[in-house]
């Protein structure tokens, strides 16, 4: 579970960027209207583009969302068999396409071309019979209310509004949980279909599919990005993404390696899923040092903390803060939710505080130096700090 400010701040940041997106696109639409043979000629492209490059990338709610979408274009804008049928049933259609954003929101990616795949497409497909069922359901509804002379408006929500406001609050909640930017995706999605229903957004729907899947691309490429440079369980950027910044420091560094004290211990004490924790809480009390301090999971209970244009003096000092506070900080770690009954009468794995200390060991790049070798003294720096007595700064 991501914590909550994350996931708020990811889903109102894309939230806000894509709705000022829509919102110039609508204010300047002239300009776009009159460019609109482009958009029609390269959306299909643009669909199998993004269908393709989902997919390599194991985004297949998105592969998925985008193959349904360019179905739907297709549809609109070629006699197809089904065409007919789907003007007539234009709530079957839009409710449908909230359920299917809904359906994707809370399955895992598991790939496209594989079972999970396969199984994914049948519960689609299942929406679509679910959507008809609603739509048969709310027209019994309303027809009771009116029967029983309750006021109109309530049977005239169910069709439509009930689904939406359903599923919105179901992505709300998941993207602000997950903090996943794919499933923000989706919300933005069911959002737009549910504009573009009301008529809020008065464009063709060849410059919308292009701007949402437009979007998808940036979120696959954010996504993997962040997958490639970011450690998963602390959230910190990983060891590939120091090794990038170490290309790109000037001459003036100092470097210091980081190692939580006696883990091994603490790890067969209160268990491994305490220790991911702990490593979680550690992470973020690092990120809290100044100075212009870039943290880093180096890897296992190592971390690395890279100051560009510092001075040794000035860098061991704010090291220095940084061990004190975690020292001093009283750790509560949640009880894992299921626990055996008797777990919880001896009150083994209930919430507890806990506290760790850090050795550090540091570094400043001399003449001649590259990173690797700064990297190596600042290691054996930790060395030292370890041998005497741990808790400790030492150069
Ligand atoms: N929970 C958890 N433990 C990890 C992770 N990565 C590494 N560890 C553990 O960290 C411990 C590191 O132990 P050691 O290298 O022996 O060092 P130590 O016990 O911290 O002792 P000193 O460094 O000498 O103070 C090992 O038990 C690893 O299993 C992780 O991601 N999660």
């Amino acid at each position: 579970m991501v914590d909550v400010a994350k996931g708020l701040k990811a889903t109102l940041s894309s939230l806000l960027i894509i709705g000022a997106i829509f919102l110039g696109v609508i204010e300047t639409q002239q300009y776009w209207l009159a460019k609109i043979s482009i958009f029609e000629q390269s959306l299909y492209g643009l669909f199998i583009i993004t269908i393709l490059f989902s997919s390599y990338f194991s985004h297949s709610s998105i592969a998925f969302l985008s193959a349904i979408l360019g179905l739907f274009y297709l549809t609109i804008n070629s006699n197809m068999a089904w065409s007919p049928w789907l003007v007539e049933n234009e709530n079957w259609l839009v409710v449908n396409g909230f359920l299917v954003c809904g359906l994707l929101g809370l399955i895992k990616d598991r790939g496209v071309l594989s079972i999970h795949g396969f199984n994914q497409i049948i519960l689609l497909g299942l929406c679509g019979v679910t959507a008809y069922l609603w739509l048969i359901t709310s027209d019994i509804l309303m027809q009771y209310l009116a029967v029983n002379q309750y006021p109109e408006t309530w049977g005239a929500y169910l069709p439509i509004e009930v689904p939406l406001f359903s599923v919105i609050v179901l992505l709300l909640w998941r993207s602000i949980s997950t903090a996943s930017l794919s499933v923000v995706a989706l919300l933005v999605s069911a959002l737009v279909w549910g504009f573009e229903h009301y008529q809020f957004l008065n464009l063709p729907w060849s410059i919308i599919l292009t701007l949402l899947v437009s979007y998808y691309i940036l979120v696959v490429v954010v996504d993997s990005y962040s997958l490639a440079y970011r450690d998963e369980l602390t959230g910190l950027p990983s060891r590939r993404a120091l090794k990038k910044l170490s290309l790109s420091l000037g001459n003036s560094y100092t470097v210091a390696m980081v190692d939580i004290d006696h883990f091994k211990s603490f790890n067969d004490k209160y268990g491994h899923d305490i220790g991911d924790q702990v490593l979680k809480l550690v992470a973020s009390k690092l990120t809290e040092v100044k100075k212009g301090g870039k943290v880093f999971r180096y890897g296992g209970e190592e971390f690395t903390i890279v100051f560009p244009r510092k001075s040794l003096a000035h860098s061991k000092q704010e090291l220095e803060r940084i061990r004190k506070l975690i020292a001093n900080y009283k750790m509560v770690i949640r009880a894992p939710k299921r626990q055996t009954k008797e777990e919880r009468a001896n009150g083994k794995n209930s919430n507890k505080k806990v506290s760790v200390t850090i050795s550090i060991g540091v570094a400043k790049r001399t003449l001649k130096q590259d990173f690797e070798q700064t990297l190596k003294v600042a290691d054996q720096a930790l060395y030292k700090a370890k041998k005497s007595g741990r808790n400790n700064v030492s150069t």
